[in-house]
């Protein structure tokens, strides 16, 4: 007999709580020598702060992991006292791990039972729009497993044989129609990912190539020029540039 008072997969997915995670742990080498690239200022406000903000900002956010460098969690939980941020979110701070990979899984050691959905996202991609954030959690609620934002690529793409110091040969041109470069957040059932964590034990660079490992199938959602990641010095230009146009378009 059925349960008629039990909700369908639909239903709970409709009433799925939503948690993200933030990896912040990184140094930052590919920036230049400074603070860990999280802790960074853009237009005078730490990126994690600006990242942090763009994900409160979904309504369908409620509890925000941050995962900070390994030994600056003290640090992180002041910055996020001394910032205004959305009450209606909550935040947890923990300290991060060696590689991107292991933060992330400290990141989700911390969620509590009961969010059903989980988003990764890099601190390095402080200027992600709402619209984005939200289009990832859709999908999820939708019944995917695995959702990522991407967008096609201006570059023809050519596959090397790595020679150190010598010409590289190419081997091989995919067919750019077929490419996209996936941004974050990436958004996941929480099961799923947190199965794809103890199930893939080698490096890989994002989170939702593990869930392809699992067999499953990752949908992709538009991403946004401005979720671009913060990774060299002209990414600082770029962000800063975003900002001052955000600033004259909302007319303060
Ligand atoms: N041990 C690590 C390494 C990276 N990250 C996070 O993963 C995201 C994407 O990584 P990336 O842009 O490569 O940051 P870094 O590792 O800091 O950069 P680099 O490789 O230049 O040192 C960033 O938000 C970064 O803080 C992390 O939490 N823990
Ligand atoms: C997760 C990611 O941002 C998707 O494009 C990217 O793979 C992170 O790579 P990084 O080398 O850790 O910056």
């Amino acid at each position: 007999m059925s349960d008629v008072s039990r909700p369908s997969p639909a239903q709970a997915r409709a009433e799925a709580r939503t948690a993200v995670v933030i990896p912040a742990a990184g140094r930052g080498v590919r920036l230049g020598p400074g603070a860990p690239k999280a802790l960074r200022a853009l237009n005078g406000t730490p990126m994690l702060i600006h990242a942090i903000r763009a994900m409160a900002a979904s309504r369908a956010v409620s509890l925000v992991v941050v995962v900070a460098p390994p030994d600056g969690a003290g640090e992180v939980k002041s910055l996020l006292d001394a910032h205004a941020l959305p009450e209606r979110t909550d935040f947890v701070v923990v300290p991060g791990g060696e590689s991107r990979q292991e933060s992330v899984r400290l990141g989700l050691d911390a969620l509590p039972d009961d969010f059903d959905i989980v988003l990764v996202h890099d601190a390095a991609r402080p200027l992600v729009p709402v619209d984005t954030v939200d289009a990832v959690i859709e999908a999820v609620r939708d019944g995917a497993p695995a959702v990522v934002p991407a967008l096609p690529l201006a570059d023809t793409v050519k596959e090397v044989e790595p020679a150190p110091g010598e010409p590289e040969p190419v081997v091989a041109t995919p067919v750019r129609a077929r490419l996209r470069a996936v941004q974050t957040p990436q958004g996941f059932d929480r099961a799923t990912l947190i199965r794809a964590h103890e199930t893939v034990t080698e490096d890989v660079t994002d989170d939702a190539s593990m869930v392809e490992q699992l067999g499953l199938t990752v949908v992709v959602v538009p991403g946004h020029e401005e979720a671009f990641k913060v990774t060299r010095p002209l990414d600082l230009v770029l962000a800063e540039a975003v900002l001052a146009r955000r600033r004259l378009n909302d007319g303060f």
